[in-house]
């Protein structure tokens, strides 16, 4: 039966087929192809454009306009100075290995990462194989097996490997050095050996201006422009934390070798939150909205115990236990899991990967990557941080300007201590130019020495203070008291923390179109785009059957109201079958398709089918329409749809 749903794959997926789809519909191609292309450099065509635009509104609607962040749109080129003081010129590096002979240069965790699983792979070819021909006799199973180019592995090999693959963000370039040493692995492409991993800074390096004088980057992620604006936002926000800034651009990273498609360019999207919170109190006033949310946790301890097994726990006991640092931390995970989840990428295929020890930032507190796993393996498309006070405090160290809030206290905190009063008439008099260094020695000092110096000011009228460079200064009742002062503070200064969600859209729109690819069973050449209307590119195709003048003012009236409903339609009035064109549009994952026939010039009736399960139902115009915006809105499903509009099982007349 056309109407109900079909099980989307019949066939598993073939990473052939969806690339030549991606690139035959031009949803993104290399960059500069007629020059030869760049690698990691890609220019998206018309429907990945589309695509991106519409992930992109959502994110909007799902992040800022659902929790009122504030968005800025801070520039790409930077001078130096500032990513000297992030710590980026330092360290924004990954490590690198160079082929020994032809010098072709590899990132070494992808080195290792890449032979290891090969081997393993092979290692399960080969058991696989040996267990199929268990009934076969020693002679011919050996003839067979021998056949392979695959190596069986030892048992312990397997356990080695599985352990290192599971920890492999957490090793140094030495100890990356060390793994390419001790398991023998090279450069896959020539079989060479690979030389000792070296640092490489992944900023693009420019100049501002044209004399060269004032060096410059390319930014590498849009956070910093948040931190540099954030007493203006502070003020935008009435002075009150928490509040978040929000930032969709784009950044540029040297990457050593880019060879993984739109999973690592140099050149991309990125939509940045930095959540700006009280260091004392990290609750989420919106937690209770997302406590139940369940994920696939694989946390620190699990990873360093050479496992890579998820556990299903809801946010709200992750945070209660510890798992996750904080609510607001946990509230971001549960927020990027429904954002993901509502754009089409399949929740079996999703996990959030607490980062190990030396894989974070030194300055963050805890970290979540939400792993996406697709044809590549598990790739990381959002980073979810928190990033503590570490930046506000460094470009406010360096600047002098202050970045922190001040809080005015409900009750005033009433604090007493000794203080030291000076004479500063006889100081001076008495110690010239020491006078400054014997109050700073003074401002150093602590409640209980200054108690001493008041006992020893009342005994014997006289103190020794040592300066920094430890002269013996003595000094008398006429140039210092020692008294117990009375203080109210009605302010409260702090550096709030950051929390960081970053997104890159290029990943996970490429993840988006592969977990949503898929053929059917009767045309397994072309492939279907099961994506959500939300995201789809385009959300209905109107079909007209004849090419007649008298279809012309249904045409126009029915993408007039579909456009004034905010729907996103294209006409297709080729001069191919209405099957051929329907199957165009699967392939860009057009959700729906309505037809205009004969009959509908007669009687106003149309029919409306549904990419997916390719059920067809009929209506009057008006009233499919309005079952359509209803289905693209997502406050109707086709289920439903099926209930309100008869099906359409009859064959249109084609002109
Ligand atoms: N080279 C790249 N190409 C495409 N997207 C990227 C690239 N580097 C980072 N991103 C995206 O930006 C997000 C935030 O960047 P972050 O600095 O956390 O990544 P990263 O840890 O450096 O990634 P990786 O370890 O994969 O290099 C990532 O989750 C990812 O989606």
């Amino acid at each position: 039966m056309a109407n109900i749903p079909v099980k989307k794959s019949a066939h598993p997926f073939d990473k052939t087929r969806f690339e030549a789809l991606l690139n035959r519909r031009f949803f993104y191609a290399p960059a500069f192809e007629i020059y030869g292309g760049v690698a990691g450099l890609y220019d998206y065509g018309p429907p990945g454009s589309s695509l991106q635009a519409n992930i992109i509104a959502e994110w909007r609607k799902h992040f800022i306009v659902e929790d009122h962040m504030l968005e800025i749109d801070s520039t790409i080129m930077t001078p130096a100075p500032v990513f000297e003081t992030s710590g980026h010129v330092a360290r924004f590096a990954d490590w690198m290995v160079k082929d020994t002979k032809t010098g072709d240069v590899l990132r070494a965790d992808h080195l290792v990462k890449g032979v290891l699983e090969a081997r393993l792979a092979g290692d399960r070819e080969v058991r696989g194989l040996v267990a199929q021909l268990q009934k076969e006799d020693e002679k011919k199973k050996k003839k067979k097996v021998a056949k392979t180019t695959a190596v069986q592995l030892p048992d312990d090999a397997v356990d080695e490997y599985e352990a290192i693959l599971a920890q492999l963000d957490n090793y140094s370039g030495p100890e990356l050095g060390d793994l390419c040493r001790k398991h023998d692995i090279r450069n896959p492409d020539t079989d060479n050996q690979v030389s000792e991993p070296q640092q490489f800074n992944l900023m693009f390096t420019s100049s501002i201006g044209p004399t060269g004088q004032h060096p410059g980057y390319l930014r590498p992620e849009t956070a910093q422009g948040h931190f540099l604006n954030f007493s203006r936002l502070l003020e935008f926000n009435n002075g009150r934390v928490p509040f978040a800034s929000a930032q969709i651009g784009r950044s540029f990273r040297n990457e050593i070798s880019p060879r993984a498609g739109l999973l690592r360019v140099r050149e991309f999207t990125m939509a940045e939150i930095e959540h700006y919170v009280d260091p004392e109190d990290k609750r989420h006033e919106r937690f209770d909205e997302v406590r139940d949310v369940v994920l696939d946790l694989l946390d620190r301890d699990v990873q360093t115990s050479g496992s890579t097994k998820t556990r299903k726990i809801s946010v709200g006991e992750a945070v209660t236990s510890g798992v996750i640092a904080n609510q607001t931390l946990g509230y971001f995970v549960a927020r990027i899991y429904q954002f993901l989840v509502k754009i089409g990428i399949d929740p079996s295929r999703l996990r959030f990967r607490q980062h190990m020890s030396n894989e974070m930032a030194h300055y963050a507190t805890d970290c979540w990557d939400a792993e996406i796993q697709n044809s590549y393996g598990w790739t990381e498309c959002v980073g979810c941080a928190d990033r503590a006070a570490y930046d506000l405090t460094v470009h406010s160290n360096k600047t002098g300007h202050p970045l922190v809030v001040r809080q005015a206290l409900k009750e005033p905190i009433v604090t007493e201590r000794l203080v030291a009063e000076f004479n500063k008439k006889v100081l001076g008099k008495t110690f010239g130019k020491d006078a400054g260094v014997i109050q700073n020695v003074f401002a150093e000092l602590d409640e209980s020495r200054l108690l001493e110096i008041q006992i020893e000011l009342a005994n014997g009228g006289s103190t020794i203070v040592t300066t920094p460079d430890g002269r013996d200064l003595t000094l008398t009742r006429e140039a210092i008291t020692i008294e117990r002062k009375t203080f109210k503070q009605s302010i409260r200064e702090f550096t709030p923390n950051v929390i960081e969600p970053s997104f890159g859209l290029g990943r996970i729109l490429y993840v988006l179109l592969e977990h949503n690819f898929w053929a059917r069973e009767q045309d397994i050449e072309r492939g279907v785009l099961s994506l959500p209307p939300l995201v789809a590119p385009t959300k209905v195709l109107i079909v007209p059957l004849s090419a007649k003048e008298e279809f012309d003012p249904l045409i126009q009236e029915v993408s007039s109201k579909l456009r004034k409903a905010g729907i996103f339609s294209r006409v297709d009035d080729s001069n191919t079958s209405i099957g051929k064109r329907y199957a165009r549009n699967d392939e860009l994952g057009t959700p729906f398709g309505v037809t205009l026939d004969f009959a509908s010039v007669q009687n106003r009736t149309m029919t409306l089918r549904e990419r997916d399960t390719t059920g067809q139902l009929i209506g009057d115009i008006d009233q499919v329409i309005s079952v359509l915006i209803d289905l693209v809105n997502g406050t109707t499903d086709w289920a439903d749809a099926c209930k309100l509009l008869p099906a359409y099982d009859g064959i249109q007349a084609v002109d």
